[in-house]
């Protein structure tokens, strides 16, 4: 297992360019299994969920060609409908395969996810639509199995935002019989690229980016030719970078309309967020200045950004309320924070983070992964040295990041435990 040693206090000078998103991709390289042929998906980035998702679609049949960057992948021959534990329990987005499966092979079989780090994260919204769109549906030890010989559109209301629910009924109504429209849809940015992936196949969608989508399911889709749009997460973590450590970073490929809770929450804390020559320049302040946040579906203040903000503001001159209203159990780095001196309280869903003047480098433990990059923000800002243990959640989502902070200045290595 690797692990992280950083020699904090640097301040983070340069530019980094962002890479393809994670979140955007998982659902893309899915789509491919709805039209058969050879797919091209371009600014994949190089990331163990990536591993992931291309492993489980050769598992079923597909030939796949590159690990990033361009890669293609051929769904002729996919001829298999499972996906097993193994695969699942390793990244959760696995489930998505369950309606493109069905849509084009009329059943499906894919392990029930099971709950993580964060929270127990159901997925009976994805089933409810499924179900609502025809498919008989059967939970068999530990396993969804799906059968339908024909799935026809429906009108479906998420109880909840859900962005993976959204994603796979979007999907799998793209190939079903007649309209579908679905209500209280997440809005995420993600959502609205996959839509647009889906019609430039050949798909008939409106509405993704809005709460209410109409999906005009058609006979057949052709393969896609598409450039995954820049991670906002890691850019976002980046903003924070240059933050925390009294920077002045120039972040390209990054799309700064899609992080304006994040931006203007940085501006309230002193931080200068501004575009410049198709790039955003962040600079960061002598001193944080406190501020609340509460996590909301997009367009509000995401959950994937939570723990690094917190890592930001155990630096800040005051308190500040972090609120997290998404997941049951994502303040999981909160332990660790406190290794570096962090004065943090948590009550239910709320941590109030004193902020105090120093952080000193600590030995901690990645625990997921925005945890995870919580964890290096407090070591680029602390004192001393820190050591950061399984860095494999680290990898699930953000590609080379020891080398890309290093252009940064930062003093970061990665050692083999
Ligand atoms: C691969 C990917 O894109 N992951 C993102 C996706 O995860 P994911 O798609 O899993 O997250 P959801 O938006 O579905 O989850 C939001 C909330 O809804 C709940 N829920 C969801 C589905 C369901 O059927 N029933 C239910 O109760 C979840 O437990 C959670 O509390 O969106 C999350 C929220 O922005 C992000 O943190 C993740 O990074
Ligand atoms: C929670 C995340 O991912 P996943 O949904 O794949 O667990 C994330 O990207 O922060």
């Amino acid at each position: 297992m690797d692990k992280l040693i950083i020699k904090g206090g640097r301040r983070l000078t340069g530019e980094v360019a962002v890479s393809g998103s994670k979140n955007a991709a998982l659902p893309i390289l899915f789509t491919t299994i709805l039209a058969s042929g050879r797919h091209e998906i371009r600014n994949v980035p190089g990331l163990r969920d990536i591993n992931t998702s291309i492993h489980l679609l050769e598992t079923l049949g597909a030939r796949v060609e590159g690990r990033s960057g361009t890669i293609w992948v051929d769904t002729s021959g996919l001829d298999q409908v499972e996906a097993t534990y193994d695969l699942v329990k390793t990244m959760r987005a696995s489930v998505l395969v369950l309606g493109p499966l069905l849509a084009r092979f009329g059943r499906s079989r894919v392990s029930l996810p099971g709950g993580c780090a964060i929270g127990a994260r159901p997925i009976d919204q994805h089933l409810k639509g499924l179900a609502a769109m025809g498919a008989d549906i059967r939970l068999s030890h530990g396993y969804v199995e799906a059968e339908a010989k024909t799935l026809r559109g429906a009108r479906i209301h998420f109880d909840l935002s859900t962005v993976g629910g959204t994603e796979h009924l979007l999907m799998t109504a793209a190939l079903a019989k007649g309209e579908t429209v679905l209500e209280n849809a997440a809005r995420e940015p993600e959502i609205a690229e996959l839509a647009e992936v889906l019609n430039g196949m050949g798909a008939k969608i409106e509405g993704a980016g809005t709460d209410t989508i109409r999906v005009l399911g058609v006979e057949q889709l052709a393969p896609m030719s598409h450039r995954v749009m820049p991670d906002r997460i890691e850019a976002g973590t980046f903003m924070i970078a240059a933050a925390i450590t009294g920077g002045d970073v120039r972040i390209r490929d990054m799309r700064l309309e899609h992080l304006d809770a994040l931006a203007f929450k940085l501006q309230d804390a002193g931080v200068e967020v501004f575009s410049r020559d198709n790039a955003v320049q962040v600079r960061g302040p002598e001193r944080i200045r406190p501020v609340n946040i509460k996590t909301r579906p997009y367009p509000g203040f995401p959950t994937d950004m939570q723990a690094q903000f917190m890592a930001l503001m155990c630096l800040a001159d005051g308190a500040s309320v972090i609120s997290e209203n998404i997941f049951e159990n994502r303040f999981m780095h909160v332990a660790e924070l406190l290794r570096f001196g962090a004065d943090i309280l948590i009550e239910g869903n709320t941590a109030t983070v004193k902020g105090v003047r120093r952080l000193s480098g600590a030995p901690v433990m990645a625990t997921d992964l925005r945890a995870s990059a919580s964890l290096v923000l407090a070591g680029l800002a602390a004192d001393n040295t820190t050591e950061i243990s399984r860095i494999y959640h680290l990898d699930r989502g953000y590609e080379r990041i020891e080398e890309k902070l290093k252009g940064l200045g930062a003093d970061i290595e990665r050692v083999k435990e």
